[in-house]
Parts: C-alpha cells; structure tokens; sequence
C-alpha cells in the first residue's frame, strides 16, 4: 500500500479526500463518526508540515449547490475536534479564482475545506476540466476516503490520475480489519444488508451469495424481495426495475440452500413520522395504502437465532428507518443481538454506524466500518477504483 509513511508532505499543498458525508437532520450533524476517524490523517500532515486541503461530498445534490447539503457545518465540527481553526473555502462552483488565492495563503499545518465536491456535475462524471481544476490547487494527494473509495470520481481518481498519491490511514485501518473476513472468514459466515440505497446494493448481492452461509435482507431493501415474491408491500420504497434482479438472486440463495431470512412481519405506518400510530403486520396483510419502515418482532426473534450461531457477521444498512421514532427497534434488537453475540462483527455505512453510536454499542462490534456500499463491494471481491488509482499513481 502506498501509505503516507511513503511521502514527503513539508511545505507541500495536499490535497486530501475524505469521507465527510455525515448523517445531518434540521441542518445538524447527528453522528460524527466519520469526522472522527479522518482526524489521525490530518494530524499526521500537520505534524509533518503539510498545508491541509479537505475534499468532501454530502449527500447527493446531483451537481447543483443546495444549501442543506453545504459542508460548512462540518468544517465548524471539526474545528473542535482538531481544537484549532479550519477554514471553509466557500465556493459553490468548489474551485474559483478566490479560492485558488485562499489556498496559496495557507501556511504549513494549517487546514481547509472546500465546499461539497457535488456541487458540481464534473464530480460525479469524473470529467477532465473538474479534475484538472482540483488538481491545480495542490502538489500532492491523500485518499482517506474508504467509504467513497467505490465510487470513480473526479475528488478521488480523477485527482489520483494527476498527482503524486498516497492512502490515509483510515484506509490503512479498515483493509487491515476486513482482512480476517476477505481471507478467511470463519464459518458460519452472515451477511444483513438493509438500508435505502437499494439499487445501489441489491446486485452486490449475485457475487455475495456464494460467499456467505446466511443472508437476512431488512430495511427498505427487503421490500423489493417481498414484491417480488408477488406480495402487497403497499406504498412501501420499492425499485420495481429491480424485481427480476431480485428474483434470480432468490433463485440462487434457493440453489445454494444457504439460511436466507427476509421480514416475516413489518411495522407499517401511513408516513414517516415521529410518533406517528403504527404496528406490526404479518407480510402478507400489508394495507396497500401503509408503507413498511421496520422489521416485525417475529423477524426480530428469528434473526436473533441466527445470529446467535454465526462466527461472522457483517452488516450494513439499517433495519428501519430508525432516525424516526418507533422505527429504530429492529435496528436496535440486531445491534443488541449482534453486540452479545460471539462472532466476528464489522457493522459499516454512514447510517449504520450512527446506528451503533446513537445505541452505545460501538465497543461491543469488532470494527465499525465508515464505509457502506464501499465494504460491500470490498466484501464482493471487486477492485475499489478509489484506491486502485492511488496504488497506479505515479511517485514524486
Ligand atoms: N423500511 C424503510 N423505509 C424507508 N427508509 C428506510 C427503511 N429502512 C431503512 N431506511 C433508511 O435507510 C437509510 C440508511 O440506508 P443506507 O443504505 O444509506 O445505509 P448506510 O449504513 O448509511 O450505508 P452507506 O454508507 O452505503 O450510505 C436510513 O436513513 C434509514 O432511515
Ligand atoms: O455514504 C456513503 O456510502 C458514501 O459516502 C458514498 O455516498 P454515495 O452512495 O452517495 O456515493
Ligand atoms: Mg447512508
């Protein structure tokens, strides 16, 4: 790995990604876990002389500046954290003639943030003007970003294309601890996969079968399967270009007889929200006009068993839409679970791991990954194209 111990950072502009797409509600950060584990990258540059520029998304603003999704709550949060100022570039356009300026003014160990990298459209399309815009404001690069180390975009290998590249040592961290369940994970071996980003997730899931020995489907995920299976899911999310998808995945779960769990039972309620009347019904008398946004308790108690015999867990995506009061308790009930089980456990994602931390679980987990779809597609055995190009770049 090309790791910072490889680099020489005093007096040097560096540029580094990080995976400060935080959990926000009412303009409020409400878990920092992310912040918190880029803070031993950045220490590390300070101390070795480096002036420090931040690279994030947030959310997914679709190349069009949006004040809610502004990384300028961030910056003020880690400013406490690193107990010293930070410096928010604001720029909706990311890079401008002003914040070229405000860069060459910055001096050894002092730390920027650009405004969210998403703002503009070249992020995402990783095209050649954003990513040389970026590149022009420093010499060298970091990726700290784990969690968005599976996307290919312009922050991450657009900037690892240009510049001489090193990986953080978040990232350093979460490889070493996936490394047990990418090599040789104990039997048997579970995977959950919940959450909202389902067409995101769901072909994860073709290569994850072969892999694991159970697979329990929660979250708005499972309601997909559930439609697919040709039941009522009412106004519950659902991807329906998705279905044949996951109708050959439910096929070769079948031809590979692993223990396979999706919700018996569901809490349907007619919105999201706080406090709103709902209760649990059996799958199959789903109200089309209520949406499902948690696991049953009957699902609850059979995950439970399961969990209790795996050696393995890894899991992402949360079982309900738990920021939202009385739809946490699945989530809650499988953290529980998982926190007193003896197996292995890496619980990862932007949510999931709020999840952990809202519940003070965190210690009871062997490793709270930062990364959601980027774990699972290291666990599905593909190449991460955010560091793949880092390993590529080319050395000073
Ligand atoms: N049944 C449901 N209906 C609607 N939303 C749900 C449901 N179950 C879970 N969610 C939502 O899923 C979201 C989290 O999903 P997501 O896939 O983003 O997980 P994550 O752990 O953050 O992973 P990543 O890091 O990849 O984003 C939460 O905001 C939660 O409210
Ligand atoms: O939360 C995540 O998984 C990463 O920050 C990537 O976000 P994305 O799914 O919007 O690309
Ligand atoms: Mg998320």
């Amino acid at each position: 790995m090309k790791t910072l111990d490889q680099g020489n950072f005093k007096g040097k502009t560096v540029l580094v990604r990080v995976d400060f797409n935080v959990p926000m509600k009412d303009g409020a950060i409400t878990d920092t876990t992310r912040i918190e584990r880029s803070l031993e990258t950045i220490q590390y540059l300070r101390e070795h002389g480096a002036k420090i520029v931040l690279l994030s998304h947030l959310g997914r603003p679709k190349g069009q500046a949006q004040e809610a999704m502004s990384l300028a709550p961030v910056a003020k949060k880690l400013a406490e954290f690193l107990d010293s100022p930070v410096q928010f570039l604001k720029d909706d356009q990311v890079v401008s003639e002003d914040v070229k300026k405000w860069v060459k003014e910055l001096k050894e160990g002092e730390v920027a943030l650009l405004e969210n990298t998403r703002f503009v459209k070249g992020e995402e399309a990783n095209n050649d003007a954003f990513a040389d815009q970026l590149a022009s404001l420093g010499d060298l690069y970091v990726n700290d970003a784990f969690g968005t180390s599976h996307r290919a975009h312009a922050s991450n290998v657009g900037l690892a294309n240009r510049l001489p590249s090193y990986l953080g040592r978040l990232v350093e961290e979460e490889f070493k601890a996936f490394q047990p369940v990418l090599t040789e994970p104990e039997r048997p071996y579970v995977a959950i996969l919940g959450g909202a980003k389902v067409s995101d997730k769901i072909g994860i899931l073709q290569e994850l079968v072969d892999k694991v020995d159970g697979l329990i489907i929660v979250g708005a995920m499972a309601f997909t399967f559930l439609k697919a299976m040709g039941l009522e899911v009412g106004k519950s999310l659902v991807e329906d270009d998705k279905l044949d998808l996951a109708r050959d995945i439910m096929e070769k779960i079948a031809d590979r007889d692993i223990d396979f769990i999706l919700p018996m039972d569901v809490v349907v309620a007619k919105e999201l929200k706080a406090n709103t009347p709902s209760k649990p019904v059996a799958i199959e008398d789903i109200d089309p006009e209520l949406a499902g946004f948690d696991i049953g308790p009957q699902t609850v108690e059979r995950i439970k068993k399961l969990l209790m015999t795996a050696k393995t867990v890894v899991w992402n995506g949360p079982a309900g839409a738990f920021e939202v009061e009385p739809f946490e308790k699945g989530t809650e009930a499988i953290a529980k679970a998982l926190a007193e089980s003896p197996a292995f456990s890496i619980v990862g994602g932007g949510d999931s791991a709020a999840a952990i931390e809202q519940l003070g679980l965190a210690r009871e987990i062997d490793h709270i990954s930062t990364g959601g779809g980027a774990s699972l597609e290291l666990l599905e055995g593909k190449t991460l194209p955010g560091i793949d190009a880092v390993e590529r770049s080319r050395h000073a």
